[in-house]
């Protein structure tokens, strides 16, 4: 009874928390229940006979009479040597204590009953996910339908935390059987970031009948919404081939499970990855066997220090600018960080007493000293690989980011990893650079997913065209931000010239060429050139003879390379 009052919700909720504490908890409150089973015992005092058989010369025949009816019901009854009843008075009150013991005892065997609904449910689930597949309790649990329940349940049970082997010799050889196949979940992305999301988007759209398991430490999901490849009013049916504009949007992951039906999203961190035995585990206890893994879990702020509260990390700040309250310092690096105990006890502060008290120091190897209330570490990110790595042998690039090939795999089979989190691996174009951007996390998720579906479909497929060009569309006060390609002239050296057009409070526009064709840009504000900008990087037109022309404002641009 107990087990089935609680039964659906312990095995609906149960898997949500860590399932062997819950567990545990159902064996207390079986041994609250056991405890209140055994109370009559105790209540009850001296056990006393109601009825008593009583042996006639015939061997088969007992006949069996109340001791307490006055009235003999049977013709061979025997007195009963040392039997207080006998009267009506004891009979009456015996059945007055007999009524609140039986309550006790149904009570107790409900609550004993409750312990069924946390072992059963939950402890065969949880034998199936923890077990690996060539272990023998693993076969034992999952696929002796026709063995003996309570052994199963209860004697396996209790010997589950113990190795194979004793197990093995107590219950006799292993039986000659093939094992049955663990089944797997067929997609499971981790990180509920744009990369995982978007990755989690296009496999459950691209298979329908199939289950996608999203995993994610945060309570909302990163969505992208409002999704156009920028289209530019001068050539109204041409779209760019590139350029990407979108909003990011943080929703309950609700939004998209009623989207993608097929598609469960499980909020929880990842806490162990066995690449082995395609297993992936997560915080609240649970495991999911993947056929693939797209691994999104992104990146964290670097810090210049673990252990000082008073430094703290965000993600980026290219643009401080100087004013009277700011002073920056050039060309040095951060040689240590001291806490105001720290510093008081080096030998710096006795060069520095004037700096007064404050809760930080900064040492930086130019040798300046400065007292801070706080330091603001923008030092980039560190890909979040840490619960991946034990145990498995990844390749990991100079960054830490998982390395990755140009499918998105990583070096473990049926491992993918796209966003913030992984390193590409393949030599990449001439105009295009990782950076970690929105942008580059879409389309890596977007791009995993293509090719995880190309695999499972045995189909090929070709390094998609955003990798040729490097991309970014962004606001910064407002304003439209293109970068195009090497727009900071990244890797070339001396072998560049920069050709610049500014209109105050209005655009800035900055071309990178190399040998005479375009390789980058940066254009602010309503410029309206990054369609042939794009063109001019992609198409390596030699742009020499056009000279300093090709930003001259009374020029359209547009008609002169049409
Ligand atoms: N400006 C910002 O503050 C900021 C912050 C985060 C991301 N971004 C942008 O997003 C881009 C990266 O997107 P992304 O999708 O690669 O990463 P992301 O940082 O957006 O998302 C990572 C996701 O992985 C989850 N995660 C991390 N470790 C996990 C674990 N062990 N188990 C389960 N989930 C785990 C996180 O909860 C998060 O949902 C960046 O390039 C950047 O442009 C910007």
């Amino acid at each position: 009874m107990g087990n089935l009052l609680v039964v659906t919700v312990v095995s609906y909720f149960g898997t949500k928390f860590h399932r062997p504490k819950i567990i545990g908890i159902g064996a207390l409150v079986m041994a609250a229940g056991t405890l209140l089973m055994a109370l009559p015992h105790f209540l009850m005092g001296r056990y006393e006979y109601k009825t008593v058989a009583t042996h006639t010369n015939d061997a088969d025949h007992f006949t069996v009479s109340s001791l307490c009816s006055p009235v003999t019901q049977n013709p061979f009854q025997q007195p009963v040597p040392g039997n207080a009843c006998g009267s009506d008075v004891w009979c009456q009150k015996w059945e007055e204590e007999g009524s609140p013991m039986l309550v006790i005892l149904l009570v107790g065997n409900t609550i004993r009953g409750i312990r069924e609904a946390t072992l059963v449910p939950l402890g065969i689930s949880f034998i199936d996910d923890y077990a690996r597949p060539e272990n023998f309790l693993h076969r034992y649990f999952l696929s002796s339908n026709e063995k003996d329940e309570d052994l199963r349940e209860g004697d396996g049970w209790l010997v589950t935390d113990l190795s194979d082997n004793p197990f093995i010799s107590f219950m006799g050889p292993r039986p000659q059987r093939e094992l049955t196949p663990v089944n797997r979940d067929p997609f499971v992305i981790v990180g509920g970031g744009i990369a995982g999301v978007t990755c989690a988007e296009q496999l459950a759209s691209q298979f329908p009948s199939e289950k996608v398991y999203l995993l994610t430490a945060s309570p909302l999901v990163k969505t992208v919404t409002n999704f156009k490849q920028v289209c530019f009013k001068f050539t109204f049916n041409q779209v760019s081939k590139t350029l990407e504009e979108f909003n990011i949007e943080e929703q309950p992951s609700s939004v998209l499970e009623e989207k993608y039906p097929n598609l469960k999203v499980i909020q929880s961190t990842v806490k162990l990855l066995q690449v082995k035995q395609h297993l992936v585990q997560t915080e609240n206890g649970q495991t999911f066997h993947y056929k693939k893994l797209c691994l999104c879990s992104g990146a964290r702020p670097k810090l210049l220090t673990q252990d000082n509260p008073h430094v703290l990390g965000i993600r980026d700040t290219d643009s401080a600018q100087s004013s009277s309250s700011t002073h920056i310092e050039y060309e040095c690096e951060v040689e240590k960080i001291y806490s105001q105990q720290d510093f008081l006890m080096s030998d710096l502060n006795k060069d520095n007493s004037k700096l007064g008290m404050w809760p930080v120091y900064v040492h930086l190897n130019n040798g300046m000293v400065y007292g801070c209330d706080f330091i603001v570490s923008a030092t980039g990110v560190v890909p979040n690989t840490d619960p991946f790595l034990c145990g498995n042998n990844f390749e990991l690039a100079a960054d830490h980011g998982l390395k990755v090939d140009d499918h998105m795999r990583t070096s473990e089979q049926d491992v993918y990893a796209a966003g913030d989190v992984c390193t590409i691996g393949w030599q990449p174009s001439q105009l295009w650079q990782q950076m970690r951007l929105w942008t580059q996390a879409r389309q890596m998720g977007w791009y995993a997913a293509r090719c995880i579906a190309a695999e499972v479909l045995e189909e090929s497929i070709e390094l998609d065209f955003c990798f040729e060009l490097f991309s970014h569309i962004t606001k910064f006060f407002n304003y439209k931000v293109v970068l195009l390609g090497k727009f900071n002239a990244q890797g070339l050296g001396q072998d560049h010239e920069l050709l610049l057009r500014c209109t105050k409070g209005r655009e800035y526009v900055k071309v990178v060429l190399s040998g005479g064709r375009m390789v980058g840009a940066v254009l602010i504000g309503d410029s309206d050139l990054e369609e042939t900008f794009e063109n001019l990087i992609l198409n390596q037109m030699d742009l020499s003879r056009y000279g300093e022309e090709l930003l001259n404002p009374n020029i359209d641009i547009e008609d002169y390379f049409d």
